[in-house]
């Protein structure tokens, strides 16, 4: 089939290549020109793993192009993906400007029947509303047929996800555009289920809304851990054994971030107030969410006193591992309270430094290497489970002025610890202090 996809970001490019590499003739588009000329020259403006060789051989194999024109990229198309930004509005509601510019250009440039499948983010109504829009509109005497198609990549593992993803979520009222779509994805196998399109549309927010609970729970619990003296990696291994509970995303740490579970909670929270319905159990999600992100920073200060002057090295950086995108990571809250505290930060993250250096605080030093970060601070914090700082060699933490570690993450086992002369605090465990222990008993 011919394809478009509009906008080429974490979910646009991905969803573009892979559809190529089911043997589609694929279109993408962007309003960022030089995102437009990097991509003609196959160099893949944002970090995932396995996207470069895949758009690259697309690409030679004459199934994936890329333009900056609408007019041009909509001309052959038999589907219209719209894969633009639904960034947050300030009172928490989605921005949906950049979906309906492109349902605009669709109405105004299309010149053939087409269906346009939405796979941003959209509160739950907008795809009856851009049927209106785009029916209203209309330059040439075509059918469009706006479908719902929400998207369930995780960023790190985008590819992965498209090629063996848990289900795909079609919503229309049109058979005739379901049995295209379904022909669509027939390579993939994966399970299509089809529903009405305000269903769908509410299946993507509930689905995001469900594991930011099950995190914001689960921090609850480290929380309660740590004062009970229990342990929660232990707790969360334990719940997670029974099937009705499952063990993904029970992972305690400094809360979620990402360009998703931020605002989509926020975005549901809106939703349910604007048929005045009060969502207070995500409104308690949100809110635990926020007093969690700031914990690596509390018991930094719990710990050290006064921060002023202090080196403060920073481990990891991005939302999460595999990733450069540091969208709503918590490392923007917990290096903002470090620099306003008057702690030097020296950060380090294999690959979000670039993207960071735009948004974090002119004053924080990045070094190049893990342990030149580490190197004589007064604490290090770790924030990204990235595998180098998982897997690094634990000595290093000997070259600091004093070894106090505050895990985000419990990337570290407390028997490797306890082997260490170090002070090690993490989430919903209990600390370890061998290196008070040591000096005293020397
Ligand atoms: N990032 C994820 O992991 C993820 C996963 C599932 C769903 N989503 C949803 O998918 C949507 C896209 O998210 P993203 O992270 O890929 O966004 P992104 O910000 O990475 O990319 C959006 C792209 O759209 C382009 N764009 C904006 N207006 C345009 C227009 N009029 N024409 C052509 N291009 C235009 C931008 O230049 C940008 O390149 C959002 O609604 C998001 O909530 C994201
Ligand atoms: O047990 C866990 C699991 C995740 N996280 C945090 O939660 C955030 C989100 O992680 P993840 O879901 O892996 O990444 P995203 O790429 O944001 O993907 C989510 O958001 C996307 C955008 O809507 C959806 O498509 C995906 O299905 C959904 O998992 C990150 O900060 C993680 O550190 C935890 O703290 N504990």
């Amino acid at each position: 089939m011919k394809l478009s996809v509009v906008g080429t970001g974490y979910v646009g490019l991905v969803t573009g290549v892979c559809l190529a590499e089911i043997g589609h003739h694929v279109t993408c588009i962007d309003i960022d020109e030089i995102k437009i000329e990097k991509m003609k020259n196959s160099i893949v403006p944002i970090y995932e793993p396995g996207l470069t060789e895949l758009m690259t051989k697309n690409m030679e194999e004459d199934r994936l192009v890329f333009t900056a024109n609408h007019e041009e990229g909509f001309k052959d198309a038999d589907i219209i993906f719209i894969a633009v930004g639904t960034p947050e509005n300030e009172d928490g509601s989605a921005n949906l400007t950049f979906v309906e510019e492109v349902a605009l250009s669709i109405a105004k440039t299309a010149k053939k029947d087409t269906i346009v499948v939405t796979k941003s983010t959209v509160p739950v109504g907008t795809n009856d509303r851009l049927q209106i829009l785009i029916n209203e509109n209309k330059l040439n005497t075509i059918k469009v047929e706006v479908v719902s198609n929400p998207e369930f990549l995780r960023e790190g593992s985008a590819i992965y996800d498209t090629f063996y993803g848990n289900r795909i979520v079609i919503g229309s009222n049109n058979e005739k555009a379901v049995q295209q779509l379904t022909e669509l994805y027939k390579p993939l196998a994966i399970p299509i289920y089809s529903t009405d399109i305000r269903s769908a549309e509410m299946i993507k927010y509930a689905s995001n809304a469900f594991l930011a609970t099950k995190i914001s729970f689960i921090n609850e619990i480290a929380n309660i851990c740590e004062r009970v003296g229990a342990d929660v990696e232990k707790v969360a291994a334990g719940m997670g054994l029974d099937k009705r509970i499952g063990s993904a995303f029970l992972k305690a740490g400094i809360g979620y971030g990402g360009s998703c579970f931020p605002k989509d909670t926020k975005a549901l929270i809106q939703i349910a107030g604007n048929v005045a319905y009060d969502f207070e159990l995500l409104r308690g999600v949100v809110n635990v969410n926020k007093k969690q992100q700031r914990m690596v920073f509390e018991k930094l200060v719990e710990n050290l006193g006064n921060l002023q002057r202090k080196k403060i090295a920073v481990l990891g950086l991005a939302f999460k591992p595999n990733t450069d995108d540091i969208r709503e990571a918590p490392s923007i809250i917990i290096t903002n309270e470090l620099t306003k505290a008057g702690a030097y930060v020296c950060a380090y993250d294999p690959i979000a430094t670039e993207n960071a250096k735009k948004t974090l605080d002119s004053s924080i030093v990045y070094a190049e290497k893990l342990e030149d970060a580490i190197k004589d601070a007064d604490a290090a914090v770790i924030l990204t489970e990235w595998s180098e700082i998982k897997n690094m060699d634990l000595n290093i933490f000997k070259s600091m002025k004093y070894p106090l570690v505050i895990d985000g993450r419990n990337i570290f086992e407390l028997s490797d610890i306890k082997k260490l002369q170090i002070e090690y605090h993490s989430i919903g465990r209990s600390t370890i202090n061998s290196y008070d222990q040591l000096s005293l008993n020397s």
